[in-house]
C-alpha cells in the first residue's frame, strides 16, 4: 500500500524540488500540498514543472490539512523558513514521520542554536545524513527527522573519513560556491539577476554562517575533539549546485596512499557517493538534478594538507533527496527508491 504524504511549502524550492522526486516515488501517493502567501492559487502557476500536480490547489499550512482530514497522511515533509517547522510538527501526531528539511531541529547544542539562529531551541531529531558512520541506525523508525543544511552535507561527506580514520588535524578550511536556490524563492535584493550575474560573491565570512556549528558538530565525534571550521561561502550565478574545497592539516606522517584507502574504504558500499577515479574533479554540472555527491581527494605534500572536493546538488542531496533518502529508511524501504544518481548534461 501506498505511503500517502503531504507537503508543507510546496510553492518554495525545496517544496518543489520534493515533489518532483516523489512524482517518481512508486511507493508514494501525494496527497495535501500546502503554502502561505499562495495558499488557493494552483501549483501549476507556481510550480509549471510538476506537470501532473499542475490542477491541485495550495492550501494553507493547518494541523488539520497537513493531518490529513478523512485521509490521514503517513508522512509530512517540512519546507517552511527557519522557525517555523517547530510549531507546525508540534501540533502533528506521533504516529506521523515528520521529516524537516528547516533548520529547527538539526543542532543538538541549544547555546549554538540561540547564537546562530537567534530563537528558542525547539529540541534535536535524528539527523538525516544516512552516509555518516551510525547514521542509518538513527533514522531506521525514526517518527521525526531533521535534514541536514545544504553546505554541511557536502563538508561532512568530504572530510569525515579522514577524521573517522584519523589522518587529519582537528581544523578544517572550507571555502564553497553555491548557487542562488540555495537562498530560497522569496524575493531578496541581493539575489536580483543584475546583482547575480557576472559575479561571485563571497557572504557569511569569519565564522557567522549559520552552518558552521553544524559542520563541527558533525567532524567533531570522528575526530574525538572538537574540530574548529573556518567557512567561507561564495554565491555564484547558477540556479543549483554546490561545490565544497575543504582542506584540514595532515596529521605526521599521512601519505597519499593511507589517504586514498581511507576515502575508499568508507565509500565502498555508498549507493550516492561517488568517490571519482584519481585526477578526475568533481564539479556541480555532473550532480545537477541527482542525489549523487561526486567527491575527490588528495594529499598535498609541500602545504601537508588534505584537500577533499564535494559537488552536491544543494536542492537534490543538498536538501529534498535526503530528506526522501531519510523517509526510506526511516520507513524501511529500499534507501535508493524514487533517487537517482543520474545528472543532466550539459
Ligand atoms: N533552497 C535550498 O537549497 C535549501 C533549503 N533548505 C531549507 O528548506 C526550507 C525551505 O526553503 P526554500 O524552499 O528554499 O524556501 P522558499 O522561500 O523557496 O519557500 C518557502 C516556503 O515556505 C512557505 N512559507 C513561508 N512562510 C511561511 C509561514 N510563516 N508558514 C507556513 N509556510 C510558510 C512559503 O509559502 P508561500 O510561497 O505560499 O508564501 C514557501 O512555500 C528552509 O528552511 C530552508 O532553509 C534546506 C537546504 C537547502
Ligand atoms: C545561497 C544561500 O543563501 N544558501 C543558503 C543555504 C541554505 C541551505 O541549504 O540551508 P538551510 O536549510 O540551513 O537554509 C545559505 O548560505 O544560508
Amino acid at each position: 500500500m501506498a505511503v500517502r504524504v503531504a507537503v508543507a511549502g510546496a510553492s518554495g524550492y525545496a517544496g518543489g524540488e520534493v515533489l518532483r522526486l516523489l512524482l517518481s516515488h512508486p511507493g508514494v501517493e501525494i496527497g495535501a500540498l500546502t503554502g502561505n502567501s499562495n495558499a488557493g492559487q494552483l501549483l501549476g502557476s507556481l510550480q509549471p514543472h510538476l506537470v501532473p500536480l499542475a490542477g491541485r490547489t495550495l492550501e494553507a499550512t493547518t494541523p488539520e490539512v497537513l493531518a490529513g482530514q478523512g485521509r490521514p497522511h503517513d508522512v509530512v515533509f517540512l519546507a517552511l523558513p527557519h522557525g517555523q517547522s517547530a510549531a507546525v510538527a508540534a501540533q502533528l501526531g506521533e504516529d506521523v514521520l515528520v521529516v524537516d528539511m528547516g533548520a529547527d531541529h538539526r543542532l543538538k547544542d541549544a547555546a549554538d542554536w540561540d547564537r546562530f539562529y537567534g530563537a528558542p531551541h525547539a529540541g534535536t531529531w535524528p539527523y538525516g545524513l544516512p552516509e555518516l558512520p551510525g547514521g542509518r541506525a538513527a533514522l531506521a523508525g525514526a517518527k521525526r527527522i531533521a535534514v541536514p543544511g545544504c553546505f554541511p552535507t557536502a563538508v561532512s561527506l568530504a572530510l569525515f573519513p579522514a577524521y573517522q580514520a584519523g589522518l587529519a588535524e582537528p581544523e578544517a578550511v572550507i571555502v564553497a560556491a553555491t548557487g542562488t536556490s540555495g537562498a530560497g524563492k522569496a524575493l531578496k535584493p541581493h539575489l536580483l539577476g543584475s546583482e547575480v550575474m557576472g559575479t561571485v560573491t563571497p557572504y557569511g565570512v569569519g565564522g557567522v554562517h549559520r552552518h558552521t556549528p553544524e559542520m563541527v558538530q558533525n567532524l567533531s565525534p570522528l575526530a574525538g575533539q572538537r574540530v574548529s571550521v573556518s567557512f567561507t561561502a561564495n554565491l555564484v550565478p547558477m540556479p543549483r549546485g554546490i561545490l565544497a574545497n575543504c582542506s584540514a592539516k595532515a596529521l605526521p606522517g599521512v601519505t597519499a596512499e593511507a589517504l586514498r584507502a581511507a576515502y575508499e574504504k568508507a565509500y565502498a558500499d555508498e549507493p550516492f557517493v561517488r568517490l571519482l577515479p584519481e585526477g578526475q574533479w568533481p564539479t556541480t554540472q555532473s550532480v545537477y538534478g541527482s542525489n549523487a555527491v561526486h567527491l575527490q581527494v588528495v594529499h598535498d605534500p609541500s602545504a601537508q594538507r588534505i584537500i577533499a572536493i564535494s559537488a552536491i546538488d544543494n536542492l537534490t542531496k543538498g536538501t529534498a533527496g535526503g530528506a526522501v533518502q531519510s523517509m526510506n529508511i526511516a520507513l524501511g524501504l529500499p534507501e535508493e527508491l524514487g533517487l537517482s544518481t543520474i545528472g543532466v548534461a550539459p
